[in-house]
């Protein structure tokens, strides 16, 4: 363990100093320096997040930020804290712009329900209880294996198709091809449906609707949930064209969801599909089952929330290993022994034979987090770093940015070891606070923890074995800026990614 983490603090909550001397800008300041000219205009989240570290120290309180505080913590000793205390059904603030869409504006497709990613409290507690089974559970990674297969076929296929003869490189836009395999992957999976996005489909009107609404959604929401909801009381075109994009998101899943219902329903009816409990062929169909509310809900959670955190993720790890090519060499040895040919299977069962690959793909998730960190909303008051935080308090957690960034958590913090996750004894000194509890947390902690944890192992094991058993992947541009950071990152640089065919 190295100096960043340490034990749970002891302080008693009446010796802890007062909420109000929590260290930070005033409200005034930090608006301003939101406003032209200020601190903070046009800068990266991360940025604002390690300049405020360096000002005011390990915590430090955002006043009033979308009505609330938020009080940010970079001091491990507080994660543990906080997650211990965030009670049965911990809540997690949600965009206010995404509470109205689903409460107001599309009351007709929610019928009063938050879903998962929005929703707090004992409808949040019901919803997760009917649906971890479903998601969670390994054995029904059998009911979408192959359809995230089958994509994956068509993307290697259209990297081929796209791919400079003479440089073997990917066009400029290439990131646009990631975002379609994770999106056509996702709705394979929650809406057992294949949409084509990355062949005969790719070109439709529908395809091209999505995408741009999804880059809306990410960008948008961010902005208008960190200022001040001026969109309650004023027209503001940017909240327009969010919920505009909302809005196309969401009737796409219901459409697709209605017509995948109702094949279900018919094939049932005809006798080509068991209706028993347990004998369901998808991910779908067992949501359908406990309530169609639920199905369509579930389904737009898991586009709304996988999407743009697997590609980002997928895209960290292929320059990772672009630009470590000794890395690269290990890791095709390793698939190598389960895939000998190009084209081998690759199965739920042989997956399980590869723990360098999933060592990579945690290194990769390491360098390239999605955010800062999770929040929390405690329920009872806590001392964190020394002050009362009182109940209600949103609590910022930045541990990614430290395992990204800090070397005193990890050591060469910014060089891809996938080898510090092996854990043996052999790389020892690689290892820092990677094993230390909550402080590796990309998919959070607890009951509250990402709800697509299995499909996106599913996702990254097969896409990056499947890449690297096929093409040497080269990448030979700079990628000091990558990826931007605003609330979540995005990718930031043309991914003129080399693809060059491996021979054998
Ligand atoms: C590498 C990709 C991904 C990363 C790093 C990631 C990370 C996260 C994180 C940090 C949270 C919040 C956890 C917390 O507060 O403790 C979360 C929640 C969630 N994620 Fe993911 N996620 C990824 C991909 C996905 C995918 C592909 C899906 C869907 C198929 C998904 C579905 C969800 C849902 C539904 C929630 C809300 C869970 C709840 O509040 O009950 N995520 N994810």
């Amino acid at each position: 363990m190295l100096q960043g983490a340490a034990a749970l603090d002891a302080t008693p909550l009446d010796q802890a100093k007062p909420y109000s001397e929590i260290p930070g800008p005033s409200r005034f300041n930090f608006i301003r320096s939101f406003l032209p000219g200020g601190r903070y205009i046009n800068k990266p989240v991360h940025e604002m997040f390690l300049d405020m570290n360096k000002r005011f120290g390990d915590i430090f309180r955002m006043p009033g930020v979308a009505g609330r505080d938020i009080v940010v913590s970079m001091n491990p000793v507080d994660y543990e804290t906080t997650f211990r205390h965030e009670g049965q059904f911990p809540y997690r603030r949600s965009f206010e712009t995404m509470d109205y869409f689903k409460r107001v504006h599309r009351r007709d497709i929610f019928d009063g329900a938050d879903g998962l990613t929005s929703g707090n409290g004992p409808a949040w507690g019901k919803l997760r209880t009917a649906v971890n089974p479903i998601l969670l559970q390994p054995r029904n990674a059998k009911l979408y294996v192959n359809n995230i297969l089958q994509v994956n076929d068509e993307f290697l296929e259209r990297i081929r198709a796209i791919r400079d003869p003479k440089t073997q490189e990917m066009p400029a836009d290439f990131v646009e091809e990631i975002r379609r395999l994770v999106l056509e992957s996702i709705c394979s999976v929650a809406l057992n449906t294949r949409l084509g996005l990355l062949a005969e489909n790719r070109e439709s009107e529908e395809a091209k609707q999505m995408i741009k609404a999804l880059a809306n959604i990410v960008e948008l929401s961010f902005q208008l949930d960190l200022m001040p909801p001026i969109w309650k009381y004023l027209p503001v075109p940017m909240f327009k064209t969010l919920m505009r994009s909302l809005d196309t998101i969401a009737d796409f899943c219901y459409n697709h969801i209605q017509q995948a219902l109702k094949r279900i329903e018919e094939d049932a009816r005809d006798g080509r599909l068991s209706t028993e409990p347990g004998m369901e062929t998808s991910i779908l169909e067992k949501l359908a089952r406990s309530n169609r509310q639920t199905a369509v809900i579930i389904a737009l959670d898991l586009l709304f929330a996988g999407v743009d955190p697997t590609l980002v993720s997928l895209t960290g790890i292929l320059l990772s290993l672009a630009k470590n090519p000794a890395q690269q060499a290990r890791l095709l040895e390793e698939i190598r022994g389960v895939l000998p040919e190009k084209n081998s299977p690759l199965t739920i069962e042989n997956m399980k034979h590869l723990p360098y690959l999933r060592a990579c793909i945690k290194e990769g998730i390491r360098m390239y987090p999605i955010g800062p960190g999770t929040l929390r909303r405690l329920p009872v008051d806590v001392v964190l770093s020394g002050y009362r935080v009182i109940a209600g308090t949103d609590v910022a957690m930045g541990s990614n940015y430290q395992m990204s960034n800090m070397e005193q958590f990890v050591p060469r913090v910014r060089d891809f070891l996938p080898e510090r996750w092996l854990r043996d004894e052999s790389h020892a000194e690689l290892v820092g606070d990677t094993a230390t509890p909550f402080m590796y947390l990309p998919f959070g902690f607890g009951p509250r923890s990402c709800a697509g944890k299995r499909i996106v192992d599913l996702m990254l094991e097969t896409a990056v074995a499947r890449l690297v058993r096929n093409f040497d992947i080269g990448f030979d541009y700079p990628i000091e800026n990558a990826f931007k950071q605003k609330f979540f990152v995005a990718p930031n640089i043309p991914f003129k990614f080399k693809f060059v065919e491996r021979t054998m």
